[in-house]
């Protein structure tokens, strides 16, 4: 562990581990197969004070931090991504945005969701706009004291099995000016009312890893979230965008520990593993091609770990943009590496579904792509490094020029 830890920090540890032990890893098989979402996971997470532990404690939490939540993070996704990436949903991102940027009312409202096993939904997404997630089109027109959001997201993780919702959505005043991009929050309890206001589940993917959760596309049609329900961050409309990315650079740590969390228990597996097995008469533990593999691998989830902890403890109040982004990036693709790696040196064994090995090579892909693809985090991290603004877009660079000489 690169971070020295409080006493109340192991203990936090300790018990992530011995949950993830005793009740997630025997699971994890079986969530994967029966691509069904593990309430059971869930309900000993909450009983074990792990849902919302970031809450704060005058809104019933534990006033935990990001780091926190990447040690119990970890944990969980060492033995099975699937409850890992539950954790980091019910603890960072949409949960972290609203107990930071929100009206009391949205806090009570957002703590007593998680506080009772649920793991926020984030809804950014849209077919058209993936990287590109500022020229997303679902739109909040104002109507009275409320706004009415038209348009479809997809991929959103949790859709149809998580209550609370943060909509990304360009917002509208009544007579058609655009006011910018803002969160509205929106709890599905019950799902035929929640069709019947306008908010729909469409269909799911049918994803490669990580199984136990859906990804699924979120239509929405007139629905009215009242203007009670707008999550406005304190630069107001012209921020907003700029000011929930800026929150959900805690999800993007938490999405790198997913992936850490699933490269590390696939580590021990194949450590354990080169000890045991013998080849030409003798482990092949002995055999140096396997020694350095190995070694590559314990180097780069030493480093993956130090980057997501310095950027979780960056957190003032959200996780710096460039340490989030870099750690995901290593993370992501250390995660592939190494679970690669891990199935390698189990032979035959490692390529079969009776062990986890191909389980966790699929889980570990989505996190390249998720969350801000590595070509596109590397383009923020350029940006930041240069000091410059790098636009996408083709006459990006032509407009900014217009807009100096204009001003
Ligand atoms: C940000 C992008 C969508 C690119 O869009 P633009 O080129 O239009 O925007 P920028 O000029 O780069 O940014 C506008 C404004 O916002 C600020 N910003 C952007 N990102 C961040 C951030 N992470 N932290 C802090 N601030 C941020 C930026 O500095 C600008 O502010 P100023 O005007 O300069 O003051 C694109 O780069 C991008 O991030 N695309 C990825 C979209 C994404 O991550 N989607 C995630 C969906 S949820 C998910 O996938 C869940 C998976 S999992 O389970 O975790
Ligand atoms: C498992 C999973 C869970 C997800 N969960 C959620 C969720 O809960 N909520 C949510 O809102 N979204 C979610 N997403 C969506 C995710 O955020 C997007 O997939 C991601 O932002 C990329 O968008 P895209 O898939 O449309 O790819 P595209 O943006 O179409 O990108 C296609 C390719 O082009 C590259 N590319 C694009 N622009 C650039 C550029 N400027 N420079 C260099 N390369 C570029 C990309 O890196 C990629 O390789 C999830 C995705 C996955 C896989």
């Amino acid at each position: 562990m690169p971070f020295s830890l409080s006493p109340e920090q192991e203990r936090l540890r300790a018990r992530a581990r011995e949950l993830a032990e005793a009740v997630v890893r025997p699971r994890a098989a079986e969530v994967d197969r029966s691509e069904a979402y593990p309430w059971d996971n869930v309900r000993a997470l909450n009983e074990a004070g792990l849902m919302g532990y970031t809450i704060p404690q005058a809104y019933g939490g534990a006033g935990g931090s990001f780091f926190d939540a990447a040690l119990i993070v970890e944990e969980l996704a060492r033995v099975c991504g699937v409850t890992g990436r539950i954790a980091v949903e019910a603890n960072m991102g949409a949960i972290s945005a609203v107990m930071h940027y929100g009206s009391e009312a949205q806090k009570r409202l957002a703590a007593a969701a998680v506080l009772s096993g649920d793991k926020p939904a984030i809804c950014i997404t849209e077919p058209e706009a993936g990287s590109a997630a500022s020229e997303m089109t679902t739109a909040a027109v104002r109507r009275g004291d409320a706004f009415v959001l038209n348009g479809r997201k997809h991929w959103i993780t949790g859709a149809g099995v998580s209550r609370l919702h943060l909509i990304f959505a360009r917002a509208f005043e009544a007579d058609g000016s655009e006011l910018g991009i803002g969160g509205f929050l929106f709890l599905r309890d019950d799902p035929e009312a929640a069709e019947a206001q306008g908010f729909r589940i469409g269909r799911r993917e049918p994803a490669m890893g990580l199984r136990g959760i859906p990804e699924s596309e979120v239509i929405l049609e007139d629905l009215e979230v009242p203007a009670a329900m707008v999550l406005q961050p304190p630069g107001g409309w012209r921020r907003g965008f700029a000011e929930l990315m800026n929150a959900y650079n805690s999800q993007r740590v938490g999405a790198a520990t997913v992936a850490l969390g699933i490269a590390q228990g696939a580590f021990e597996l194949a450590r354990d593993f080169a000890k045991e097995r013998e080849q030409f008469g003798r482990p092949i533990a002995e055999f140096q091609g396997l020694q350095w593999m190995l070694a590559d691998m314990a180097v780069q989830l030493n480093a993956a770990r130090l980057g997501i902890h310095d950027a979780a403890l960056s957190a003032a109040p959200f996780p710096d943009p460039l340490l989030a982004a870099q750690a995901k990036v290593f993370a992501s693709e250390t995660a592939i590496k190494v679970t690669n790696d891990a199935l390698q040196l189990f032979g035959a064994r490692g390529y079969s579904r009776n062990l986890p090995l191909e389980r966790m090579v699929r889980d570990a892909r989505m996190f390249t792509i998720g969350g801000g693809t590595a070509q596109v985090l590397r383009t923020q991290i350029a940006g930041r490094v240069l000091g410059m603004k790098l636009p996408q877009g083709r006459d990006g660079y032509a407009k900014a020029a217009a807009t100096r000489a204009a001003e």
